[in-house]
């Protein structure tokens, strides 16, 4: 039985005041769902510091939103995985499909974030989905295969089981459009075939999100498919009311 788990990507939202607020509602309301779900936030990286100060013995773990495939030097900008894990990181996003449209990452550079991230002791959380034009075209299980395929061809096989994977169908990405339950499922269940190519021991294991507009009132339905084991959270992981819900779900 795989354990539930319900990211919450921040995006490039929040300031210290109103993240003190969200991180103490959603420790606050935890308190009795540990033994059958985990939770985590992936923040912007200024506010990891904070996370590690105001979630450090809570049951609330944290992390990045990207990482560098190097591992220090002249390279402005960018936050490499030692520095995710100073501040305490346990998760970090790879392949974002904001990250894929407006940084222009392939799905080659995605998979080398993935194991540079697993090198450092990170759980990379390899995001993969279809765009809208993509799923009209019948694409849908092509696009996600190649995604995923070029991270399963350079992950040792022994570290996959730290992996975990995210189908986030790019129309349904703050849009407020989410995949039927029986959509994602589609997705989900193949994706674990094409896990299963590699290893079916990992397969049976390895934890899938889905993420896309997740909102309290869909939850439920989504997390009940048999491969959906958690949620990537955008908008509704901003307010804890909103976060919470979907963890009780
Ligand atoms: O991109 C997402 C999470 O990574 C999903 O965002 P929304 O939940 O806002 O649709």
């Amino acid at each position: 039985m795989r354990r539930k788990l319900v990211i919450g990507n921040w995006k490039m939202n929040g300031n210290r005041a109103a993240n003190a607020a969200l991180l103490a509602g959603i420790v606050s309301g935890l308190k009795d769902v540990n033994d059958r779900a985990d939770c985590a936030v992936c923040v912007p990286a200024p506010y990891l510091a904070q996370c590690e100060q105001e979630l450090n013995a809570t049951a609330v773990a944290w992390g990045g939103q990207d990482l560098s495939i190097h591992a220090s030097g002249a390279y402005t900008g960018e936050v490499a995985a030692s520095m995710l894990t100073d501040f305490g990181s346990k998760y970090v996003l790879v392949g974002h499909s904001e990250r894929r449209a407006y940084h222009g990452e392939t799905n080659e550079l995605v998979a080398q974030k993935a194991v540079v991230a697993l090198a450092a002791g990170l759980v990379p959380v390899i995001c993969v989905g279809e765009t809208l034009e993509d799923r009209e075209a019948g694409n849908t299980e092509t696009v996600i295969c190649a995604q995923l395929q070029a991270a399963l061809e350079v992950i040792p096989a022994e570290q996959l089981s730290n992996v975990v994977l995210a189908y986030e169908p790019v129309w349904a990405i703050g849009t407020g459009k989410t995949a039927t339950p029986q959509m994602a499922q589609e997705a989900h269940y193949f994706l674990r075939g094409c896990v299963a190519r590699k290893s079916e021991q990992v397969a049976a294991r390895i934890q899938i999100l889905y993420g896309g507009s997740m909102k309290p009132d869909n939850a439920v339905e989504l997390l009940a498919q048999a491969d959906i084991d958690g949620g990537l959270i955008g908008g509704a992981a901003l307010k804890a009311a909103d976060f919470l819900a979907i963890i009780h779900a």
